[in-house]
């Protein structure tokens, strides 16, 4: 379980992450849902260690740790592939650099391209695929770190509705076939009834929670479903209501 309790911090005076505290299920998904510019990306900072927590305080199974850094792998909005490397290349960097050896990390490679289904562009280009195969291969490269944890910032908002879907399910797998615990900040309300077992709903900055929805319906879900539709609407609500007040 992933235990984050009292986070704050400050830009010049100015409250930005203000008290926040989070529980993540070993194997959950938890997704944060706010408005543009609440501190999302400032929150995973945090957590990554990037930058220093004012106050707060991190547990991973039951184990006070510092910060996320050697825990968790993080996947962000643009997919940071390196264009003079092939995919397969692409997605082994982390084992590269962790000194793998080639053969071994060649093998968990195609393992997951057989998965996400990237088979066969194994020697292509960043420039030569679409956008949502590049968001596969910086996928298989998050899973190359081989972290529990997975924290994904907006992994999907450069994309467009179809792959967005397609790619959506295979974020579903992270939980159901890598068994990860995932927290993921996203602004697309569909993307996240779909895929969290608890949805937080954030404030405009200072960030904090203003709400949280456990989310029992089984997976894979579809938006057709009426109760989900009517959770949207509150969530719209209550995001449109924090933004005017
Ligand atoms: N290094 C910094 N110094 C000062 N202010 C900062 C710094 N980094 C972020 N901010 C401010 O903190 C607030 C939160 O920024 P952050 O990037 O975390 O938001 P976000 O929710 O990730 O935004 P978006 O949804 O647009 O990606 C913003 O008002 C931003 O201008």
């Amino acid at each position: 379980m992933l235990i984050i309790e009292n986070v704050t911090k400050h830009f010049n005076g100015l409250p930005v992450v203000s008290d926040v505290s989070l529980t993540v299920p070993g194997n959950g998904f938890t997704v944060l849902i706010g408005p543009s510019g609440c501190g999302k990306s400032t929150l995973f900072d945090l957590l990554m260690g990037v930058l220093p927590m004012e106050t707060g305080r991190i547990q991973w199974c039951r184990k006070a740790v510092p910060d996320l850094n050697r825990l968790a792998a993080y996947m962000q909005q643009s997919d940071l592939l390196l264009p003079w490397l092939g995919l397969a290349d692409n997605a082994r960097l982390p084992a590269d650099i962790a000194g793998e050896p080639i053969k071994e990390s060649g093998r968990r490679v195609q393992d997951l391209f057989d998965r996400l289904g990237l088979a066969g562009f194994e020697n292509h280009l960043p420039s030569t695929v679409s956008g949502g195969m590049r968001q596969r291969c910086a996928l298989a490269r998050t899973l190359m770190f081989g972290r529990d944890i997975v924290l994904l910032d907006e992994p999907l908002s450069a994309l467009d509705a179809i792959t967005r879907r397609s790619l959506q399910k295979m974020l579903g797998l992270l939980q159901t076939d890598f068994n990860k615990t995932i927290l993921m900040v996203t602004h697309d309300i569909e993307e996240a009834l779909l895929l969290a077992d608890e949805l937080l709903v954030l404030t405009p900055p200072p960030m904090q929670i203003a709400a949280r929805m456990g989310l029992e319906h089984p997976k894979p879900r579809r938006m057709e479903d009426l109760d989900l539709l009517a959770i949207k609407n509150r969530v719209l609500a209550m995001l449109q209501e924090k933004r005017s007040s």
